[in-house]
């Protein structure tokens, strides 16, 4: 946590949650952790380069821990806005130094480290099975080390604590059996999770990016130390995307969820915009695929809430609902599903009841929302969509005076190089 989470980071925590959602609505009980890396990590994978919390410290001129304090607030918001459900527990990888350094002592009298002047590292040959999940080829890896490894003995070797000399002393760090110093990155998720799911749990989750080297390196060490599996199963998420690349912190040219706040939209018309897409796909972020996002919450809304109280759930969309979920989270035909609820000619109180017991899934909020700053009326939306048709069409005098038709609602809208924009004209 040395900066805000960008939408990126928030898409995988959507599809976690959807996930969660997914295995109470089937009669799971969820014990859900989220850690929180507040501690400073080096920039690159390879256990160098500069410390991240360090450089926000210098950046931003507060200490490390006032840095790592402000931004896991800020993630915390994030996580509510938007509608994720509170994990049975947070925790903070600061808190768990004492784990992080048990772990490693048993793995130290079980023969798997080593000592280089930098840092203990992880033997990664005493593991013949080393990075079979990422299937990783060691030998054509090992083969193909274009960049020194220094004293490293494997280049997929990493580190498990590194030394902080006196003469590079940081704002974060802790005494320890090896000298002054501080975690490698990958040790406290399985020091974590140890402590609150046992040795061997799961599920496990994560982004796409995590496979090769973080969770390579987790099942390593738990292998090693308990002699188990870490998780039953792993579920990666897909990125979000901008131009074809990932969305990323250290990329520099991010948005946060306070972006699109700015932009006059409601955080969940981002989560709506994830449920539209499969979580093992990427998607590519755009204004207009947001806005369009944007309307269909807002109709939703507006649908849900025309209908009566007083009806029950029916069981036959139930079930579909049910079938396109638990078929590998299949969030875009669920939506699709409750498109075809909505424009049905059910029992109106019952399809109120119906689509209130699928947001219990999709966590849109259908049954709190009430009309408010996000709310877009209903003939703007209509003339926001009249004026892409103009558009499209290049009928640019239609569009203009279709802009201005908008303005008179009381809301701008902004044509960039990557979309639409509509927000309130305050
Ligand atoms: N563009 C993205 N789309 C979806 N998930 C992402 C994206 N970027 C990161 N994640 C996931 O978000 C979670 C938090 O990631 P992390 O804090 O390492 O952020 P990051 O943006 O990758 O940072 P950095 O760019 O500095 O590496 C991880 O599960 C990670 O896999």
């Amino acid at each position: 946590m040395y900066d805000y989470a960008h939408i990126g980071n928030l898409r995988t925590y959507i599809f976690e949650d959807l996930l969660r959602r997914a295995l109470q609505f089937n009669g799971y009980k969820v014990q859900h952790v989220v850690n929180i890396t507040d501690v400073g990590h080096l920039v690159s994978d390879a256990d160098d380069g500069e410390d991240k919390m360090e450089k926000g410290s210098r950046r931003s001129g507060k200490s490390a821990w006032d840095i790592a304090e402000f931004y896991s607030t800020a993630f915390m918001a994030d996580f509510r806005a938007l509608n994720l459900l509170e994990p049975a527990t947070w925790c903070r990888a600061t808190d768990y130094l004492p784990e992080q350094i048990g772990f490693i002592q048993t793995l130290e009298q079980k023969g798997y480290t080593y000592r280089t002047a930098d840092g203990i590292y992880f033997d990664t040959s005493k593991q013949d099975d080393y990075g079979y999940m990422a299937r990783l080829d060691r030998s054509a890896l090992q083969a193909g080390v274009r960049v020194a490894v220094g004293e490293k003995r494997n280049n997929t070797d990493f580190a498990l604590w590194k030394f902080s000399p006196p003469e590079a002393q940081r704002q974060m760090e802790w005494d320890s059996p090896w000298g002054r110093g501080f975690p490698g990155w990958h040790i406290e998720c399985s020091a974590m999770s140890a402590a609150h799911l046992g040795a061997w749990f799961d599920i496990h989750c994560g982004g796409e990016d995590h496979i090769a080297v973080h969770h390579s390196n987790e099942i390593a060490q738990t292998q090693a130390c308990h002699g188990t599996r870490l998780a039953n199963f792993w579920m990666h998420g897909y990125f979000l995307q901008t131009g074809s690349e990932k969305m990323s912190k250290s990329g520099g040219d991010f948005l946060r969820l306070q972006s699109l706040l700015d932009q006059g939209i409601d955080p969940l018309a981002y989560r709506y915009l994830c449920l539209m897409a499969h979580y093992r796909s990427q998607l590519e972020f755009s204004w207009d695929g947001l806005q369009a996002a944007a309307t269909g919450l807002q109709r939703l809304r507006e649908a849900y809430h025309r209908w009566p109280d007083g009806g029950v759930a029916d069981e036959a969309w139930m079930l579909r609902f049910r079938d396109a979920i638990n078929n590998d989270l299949n969030f875009p035909r669920a939506l699709a599903l409750v498109w075809e609820l909505v424009r049905s000619d059910g029992e109106a109180a019952a399809c109120k009841a119906t689509l209130r017991a699928m947001d219990e899934v999709l966590g849109l909020g259908l049954a709190a929302w009430q009309p408010g700053s996000f709310e877009i009326p209903e003939a703007v939306t209509r003339l926001v969509e009249e004026r892409q048709a103009a558009r499209e069409m290049r009928r640019w005098a239609e569009a203009d005076r279709l802009r201005l038709a908008i303005k008179a609602h009381g809301f701008l809208v902004e044509d960039t190089a990557s979309g639409t924009l509509l927000k309130p004209e305050r």
